[in-house]
């Protein structure tokens, strides 16, 4: 068995709020074509790492490497958020939804496919009197979201508003946002957070379509472990900002120091692994 590329290195990531150290010297690698998954304790530090990763936050210290496909090796810890996502195409959805809740699905698609349409608008000119150029950036748009709105099979609700449907649906869209930009790396926080465990199943098969069938490497926050656990090609565990284990899903959940983590020291180890896994096979 080969081992796949590594496409994203973090190294030595440390991130300081005044006298609160959220990321402690935390490296991780994450595969090309793989599930991440990353899991630990409210507060161990996740978003921080995904917000350090997509340019909202300036590490105090460390590495983002990420090993572009095309454009080569890029250091995410010095681009600003807009190129994270527009450059790097490293791009991420959020723990609480953020859609736009008036405008309809597809324009929530369209909107995410800004940056294209800036430039090609050449900021007013050919955007306001509509030029070829600009024409045709604007079709390219609506054929990219009509294409991940066909894929995550959403097209019979391109036109409704995004805020009046149900939550499921509404976190499957902010997926399909995302995709529109064409990622590298996707980083997914928490997309299951309350969700129902149908629709939980449902996101199980979308993310491993999304990463077998169509390659895209995928970084998995979630504490919903029938998810995490069923998906995860690998999983880190992270506690108080620091990487406490990694590894294969059965590794982990057996791991003393997550199980630790999760419940303490005193309970039965039946009781601990569930914990952990949230009854999940792994
Ligand atoms: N902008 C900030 N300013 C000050 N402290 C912050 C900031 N962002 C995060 N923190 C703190 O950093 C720590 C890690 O927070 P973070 O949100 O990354 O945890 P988390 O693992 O994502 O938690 P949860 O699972 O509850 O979402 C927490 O103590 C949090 O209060």
């Amino acid at each position: 068995m080969t081992t796949p590329a590594t496409l994203l290195s973090v190294r030595n990531l440390t991130m300081r709020f005044g006298g609160l150290t959220a990321i402690d010297d935390l490296s991780l690698e994450v595969p090309a074509g793989k599930i991440t998954g990353i899991i630990g304790p409210n507060g161990a530090g996740k978003t921080t790492l995904f917000n350090c990763l997509t340019g909202f936050y300036k590490p105090t210290t460390g590495t983002l490497r990420l090993a572009h496909p095309r454009r080569g090796e890029m250091a995410l810890e010095a681009l600003p958020s807009h190129r994270v996502a527009r450059d790097a195409q490293v791009v991420r959805t959020f723990q609480n939804i953020r859609l736009f809740p008036k405008m309809t699905v597809l324009e929530n698609l369209i909107v995410a496919q800004h940056n294209v349409l800036q430039r090609a608008s050449q900021f007013s000119i050919a955007g306001i009197f509509k030029l070829p150029g600009y024409r045709k950036a604007e079709r390219q748009a609506i054929e990219r979201a009509a294409m991940w709105l066909a894929r995550l099979k959403l097209t019979h609700l391109a036109d409704d508003a995004a805020g009046d449907l149900p939550y499921g649906i509404q976190r499957r869209i902010e997926i399909a946002r995302a995709l529109c930009v064409d990622p590298v790396l996707l980083c997914l926080d928490e997309p299951a957070a309350g969700l129902n465990p149908r629709e939980s199943a449902e996101l199980n098969e979308l993310l491993l379509y999304l990463c077998g069938e169509l390659g895209i490497a995928i970084l998995l926050i979630e504490h919903d472990m029938s998810v995490v656990m069923n998906v995860s090609d690998h999983i880190g565990v992270i506690s108080y900002g620091r990487k406490i284990a990694e590894g294969t899903p059965a590794q982990v959940k057996h791991d003393p120091q997550v199980i630790k983590a999760y419940l303490g020291e005193d309970e039965e180890e039946d009781e601990k692994v569930d914990a952990v896994t949230g009854g999940a096979a792994a």
